[in-house]
Formats: structure tokens, sequence, C-alpha cells
């Protein structure tokens, strides 16, 4: 991955405290893995950022290096990398998302 890029992800990431890399967008989920966390935190009811990695393959590409995640969705909370769409789920279901999400929108 090129520096430029590195920084690029590294400032996404620290601007937006919940932020999510998914395939679509908010509005348009191009996947039901994607849809998951888009609605898994709509539902909560908090702001959140989405990058549509089907918009752009440098950072498609770059951020599976980022992360050391091959897959799509990704979730980030407070700058720390959380996983994809079965981790959102159970998260959500212990009630540990909505623990997460009001520390970071806290801080
Ligand atoms: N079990 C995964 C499912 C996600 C998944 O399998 N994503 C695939 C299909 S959308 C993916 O992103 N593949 C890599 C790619 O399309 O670049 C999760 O919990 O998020
Ligand atoms: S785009 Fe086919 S499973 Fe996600």
């Amino acid at each position: 991955m090129t520096p430029e890029l590195k920084e690029k992800i590294d400032q996404l990431v620290e601007e937006n405290k919940i932020l999510v890399f998914i395939k679509g967008t908010k509005l348009m989920p191009q996947c039901g893995f994607s849809n998951n966390v888009v609605q898994i935190l709509n539902s909560l009811g908090v702001p959140f950022e989405a990058v549509n990695v089907l918009a752009d393959d440098e950072i498609r590409q770059g951020i599976k290096e980022y992360s050391n995640w091959q897959t799509f969705p990704q979730v980030y909370i407070d700058g720390e990398f959380i996983g994809g769409s079965d981790i959102m789920i159970e998260l959500y279901q212990q009630g540990e998302l909505q623990q997460k999400v009001e520390v970071a929108l806290a801080s």
C-alpha cells in the first residue's frame, strides 16, 4: 500500500467515530452483509460514515491490507477495527455494541 493511501485511510478512521467500509451506500447497500451493519447502526440511531468500496477499487484493496481483513463490511469504532457482519450481529445481540458506541460518542 502506498503511504498516500495509508494516510488517506488513517484520516478517514480518525475523523469518523463510527466508520464502515461497505458495498454500496447507506441508503442503498449492494450486499446483504453490508446491509446488516447499516441496519444495525440505523437501529441504534447513531451517526456513522460509510465508504462505498465498490466506488473506489484502491480503497477496496487497500483496506483489506490495512485491517488485515479480507471481506466487507468492515467496521471501525473510535479508531478500533471491530470486524464484519458476523461480529457486529454478535456484539449487537450481546448488548456490547450499544456500549461501545456510547463510549465512542461520549469521548
Ligand atoms: N462472514 C463475513 C461475510 C462478508 C463476506 O463474505 N464478504 C465478501 C462478499 S461481499 C467480500 O467482501 N469479499 C471480498 C471482496 O468482495 O472484495 C462477515 O461477517 O462480514
Ligand atoms: S456482493 Fe455478493 S455476497 Fe456480498
